[in-house]
């Protein structure tokens, strides 16, 4: 059910209980629209808002306000969205082949391998869910809603309170108050607005904020006519942001009836991440072989043997032995595992476990300044006028401004530079001023503006403006000659690490009704307040530590450039030349990916700017993260591979950051853990595809190669997939393994050409190897005019087994083991799947389930045979690796 969206015939109900759901949409849509209060009323609310018992009662009514894309995933669902996995969609259909020629054995190895894959990754998934569950609530948002407490008679009159209650307990009739900072909390319809600014960018992909502001008279020409729900000036929608200023809304719908759910986006559905994109195109590429596979193998039997049909089981072992089924398991369970321990040693919490792989592959980090490199608890070191002298008066006038501006927004929000300000000002005076209105600030204007009657002075106001430097000043009445003067002034101050506020102020007779930004013009300058903002203590050691891990570091900040530079000086990090947003604007995009490239720190970014920067170094392809803590910083979480956000920062920014730093306040340093974290999983999952892709590749070359030269099949269907089978458990090893210590010191990069590089490369020389095997057991074993079968199969079942293990061993833990000779000889999980996997190659056959395999005991002269092609193999892939190590 969707709000406001044309005509559903009836009229709004101007009754005070409350209206069915129907027409509680009615309440703001429909052909006669209603206003503010008669929405209200039709919502069965009044501006005081809901009674409590009233909500409770509605809250059973129409259930929890959670949209359904993020209700927590049931068994049966996570099953299920497992299916739609490619591979597992490619064996199913396999399987469903098999069943159809009735071949039974392949048909239930194949449920089987889909079943354990579903399992063994719901399971992951829940794990990892479970173990953030708790840091989860840590974070928890909440609303500011007006709900009434019960009086004696149970009534509900009793005067309003306002209340934080967490998002998901609130219910149509509900009055809450929208801050800067604000996720709107469900879809409401705004009855009071001060600058109220919205991010609708999950719903209309346009980044900038919109103006939202109540409309009394609905047909009144501010209102677009005939426009969409979003065109609504007066229509805020669950999971957009609120980016500027505040009000006052009436919630219409929660839960499943918001244009959230209607969408089917969660709020954080996003482009797809580096990952996403690596693991799709390779999965393409497989599934496309896999597929391919089976009609090859057929026509090829029918070209030279005149078989039909019946090789059809062989034909759909080959293409499930291609598959890497496991693929998906790993990859979760890598990711699952990483994002457990994260949660749980170092409290950061991964919203999209690919992110975890893109922390890992993150080479750029770009930061703001405040909150993440200081401490963001600024304290006024003085005020100056435009000559330089002490002047008190600047301070006053900024603090009444800061003190306006607050009490006037309808949900006032903590913002550090007005709390240091009014902390040391001289509050008995600041309540004497009489206020008339508030320009609340926004980061694209840099302004905030106080309208008060001028004291003293009857039928004047006095609009009071504080802000950046050049926002300030370029709206003052000044000779350029002075305002070139004033900014010189402003960066000597900022080169000492000070953060300035410029102060101006106007007189405007008191006739106007209402004030925009438009008037803050032809103001005249008072002066400076200066304010000091420490260095965190962790973040000079955390900057050092991401250098090391090979991750260069970028600020991008709102403020001036000299406060900036001065600021990394202090944390030991050399600034180079500071650019400035506005240099960026008359870039190219090919300037501007170099220009930022270069760049490390960036001042006086709008929003915007900062998004721009962060999309400007993916294309130029670095994988790039964002650590931001303000409504300012929202694009570029969103823009960034992976968004980072502290626990303090602000419910948007908490909420659209992938991994959030849930643990001790500004601790910087858990970066650094979360990089390592992603830096295994995927090394991990580098090495399992590796592995797995170069292995099935020399497999199915050589049993194609094979089948096209023997009389018969090299191998019997089931062995086929049992050797699969047996590959694929080893496999499950790579998610628990710690990787080489190199991978720990640079981003891991993986990337779809290199891959197929490498597996092409590996593969063939596994497929060399099988088919040294193939002559072997052709000439010495089987023989010449030799009939037996049986001992061909077993014999190229074993050397596969034991090939593969070789290939385990020497792709992974092998060269682990060369790097630090001698220090580390524990096998390590990969060490112990591909010893188990050996025995199983040797003893199979030789167990009581050998014969119903079709596998027989083989002469012990093959075995020294296998053990000298085995060496071969050996020594060639040791020198291949050593090759490709060097290229790296
Ligand atoms: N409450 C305020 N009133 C007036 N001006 C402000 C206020 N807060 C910030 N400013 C001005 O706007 C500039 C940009 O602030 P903003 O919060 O957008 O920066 P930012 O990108 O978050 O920077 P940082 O890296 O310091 O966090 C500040 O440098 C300051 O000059
Ligand atoms: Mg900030």
């Amino acid at each position: 059910m969707v709000v406001g969206q044309g005509p559903r015939g009836t009229t709004a109900s101007a009754s005070t209980t409350e209206a069915e759901p129907g027409s509680r949409l009615t309440a703001v849509s429909g052909a006669a629209e209603p206003t503010a209060l008669q929405a209200l009323r039709a919502l069965g609310s009044g501006p005081r808002g809901l009674s409590e018992q009233e909500a409770e009662r509605r809250l059973t009514r129409y259930g929890e306000n959670v949209p359904p894309s993020l209700r927590p995933l049931s068994w049966p669902r996570r099953l299920v969205r497992g299916l739609k996995d490619p591979f597992t969609a490619v064996l199913l259909v396999l399987g469903l082949v098999s069943a159809a020629v009735a071949s039974w054995g392949t048909a239930v190895v194949i449920t089987v391998l889909v079943a354990v894959s579903c399992l063994l990754r719901a399971g992951g998934e829940m794990r990892a869910d479970r173990a953030m569950a708790g840091l989860r609530d840590l974070v928890a948002t909440t609303a500011t809603v007006l709900r009434r407490p019960e009086d004696e008679s149970g009534a509900g009159g009793a005067a309003p309170v306002a209340r934080e209650l967490p998002v998901d307990q609130l219910v149509p009739g509900d009055v809450v108050q929208l801050g800067a900072g604000d996720l709107v909390p469900a879809d409401v319809r705004v009855m009071r607005g001060s600058g109220l600014r919205v991010r609708e960018a999950a719903f209309t992909g346009e980044s900038v904020a919109v103006k939202k502001y109540p409309v009394d008279a609905p047909h009144s020409p501010s209102q677009p006519e005939g426009a969409g729900a979003f065109d609504r000036p007066y229509l805020c929608f669950q999971g957009s942001s609120v980016v500027a200023g505040g009000g006052t809304a009436v919630v219409v719908a929660t839960g499943s009836d918001t244009r959230l759910a209607a969408a089917h986006t969660g709020i954080s559905a996003r482009a797809a991440g580096s990952f996403d994109r690596l693991v799709h195109g390779v999965s393409w590429i497989l599934v496309r072989f896999m597929l391919l596979t089976p009609p090859l193998v057929l026509m090829a039997n029918a070209a030279l043997r005149g078989q039909g049909l019946e090789t059809l089981p062989f034909a759909v072992a080959v293409a499930v032995a291609l598959t890497p089924e496991m693929l998906p398991v790993v990859v979760t369970t890598c990711l699952a595992r990483g994002a457990s321990l994260l949660a749980r040693d170092h409290r950061a919490i991964v919203r999209r476990l690919p992110a975890l792989h893109d922390l890992g592959a993150m080479d750029v980090l770009c930061l703001d300044k405040t909150g993440t490199l200081t401490q963001d608890r600024p304290l006024v070191g003085g005020s100056v006028d435009g000559m330089g002298r002490e002047d008190p008066e600047v301070l006053q006038w900024a603090a009444v401004n800061a003190w306006w501006t607050l009490q006037l927004a309808d949900l006032p929000v903590p913002d550090p530079l007005d709390e240091a300000i009014l902390a040391a000002a001289d509050e008995g005076e600041l309540v004497t001023c009489e206020p008339v209105a508030a320009l609340p600030f926004d980061p694209v204007r840099r302004l905030a503006t106080a309208v008060v009657r001028t004291p003293g002075r009857l039928g004047t106001n006095t609009l009071i403006v504080k802000g950046s430097i050049e926002a300030v000043l370029e709206r003052c009445v000044l000779p350029d000659a002075e305002r070139q003067r004033l900014n010189a002034r402003a960066a000597s101050h900022a080169a000492d690490g000070l953060r300035l506020l410029a102060v101006a102020t106007v007189e405007r007779p008191t006739g106007q009704r209402s004030y925009t930004p438009a008037d803050e013009r032809g103001l005249t300058f008072r002066g400076f307040v200066l304010l000091r903002d420490a260095v965190t203590d962790s973040a000079a050691a955390a900057l050092c530590d991401l250098a090391e891990r090979g991750v260069s570091v970028k600020v991008l900040t709102g403020d001036h450039p000299g406060t900036a530079a001065r600021a990394c000086r202090d944390l030991g990090f050399e600034p180079g030349e500071v650019l400035t947003a506005e240099r960026l604007d008359a870039l190219s995009e090919a300037d501007l990916a170099a220009a930022v490239s270069r760049a490390s720190v960036i001042a006086r970014c709008t929003p915007e700017h900062k998004a721009r920067v962060v999309s400007a170094l993916r294309r130029a392809g670095h994988t790039t993260g964002f650590l931001g803590d303000g409504v300012n910083d929202l694009p570029a979480l969103r823009a960034a591979d992976v968004g980072i956000g502290p626990r303090d920062a602000v419910p948007v920014a908490r909420e659209g950051a992938d991994v959030v730093l849930a643990g001790r306040e500004k601790d910087l340093t858990a970066i650094g853990h979360a990089i390592t974290t992603g830096r295994y999983a995927s090394g991990n999952i580098a090495a399992y595809l590796r592995v797995t892709l170069s292995s099935n590749l020399g497999n199915v070359i050589a049993m194609l190669t094979a089948g096209v030269l023997l009389p018969f099949l090299p191998m019997l269907p089931t062995q086929v997939l049992v050797q699969n089978l047996c590959f694929d458990a080893a496999q499950l090893a790579f998610a628990y393994d710690r990787p080489r210590p190199t991978v720990l010191r640079r981003p891991t990069t993986l990337n779809a050409r290199d891959l197929l590089t490498f597996i092409t490369r590996f593969g063939v020389l596994n497929a060399l190897a099988d088919l040294a095997t193939f002559g072997l057991l052709t000439l010495a074993v089987y023989g010449p005019g030799g009939d037996d079968e049986a001992v061909f199969h077993t014999g190229w079942f074993t050397e596969n087994m034991l090939t593969q293990a070789l290939v385990m061993v020497l792709l992974h833990t092998g060269r682990r083991a060369a790097e630090h000779r001698g220090r580390n000889r524990a096998l390590g999980p990969v060490g112990w799947a591909a010893a188990l996997l050996a025995v199983i190659g040797v003893l199979l056959p030789l167990s009581p389930f050998g014969p119903p395999l079709g596998m027989t005991s083989l002469p012990q002269a093959y075995y020294a045979q296998l053990i000298a092609v085995l060496a071969l193999y050996a020594v060639a892939l040791t020198a291949l690796v050593r090759r490709e190590a060097e290229h790296v």
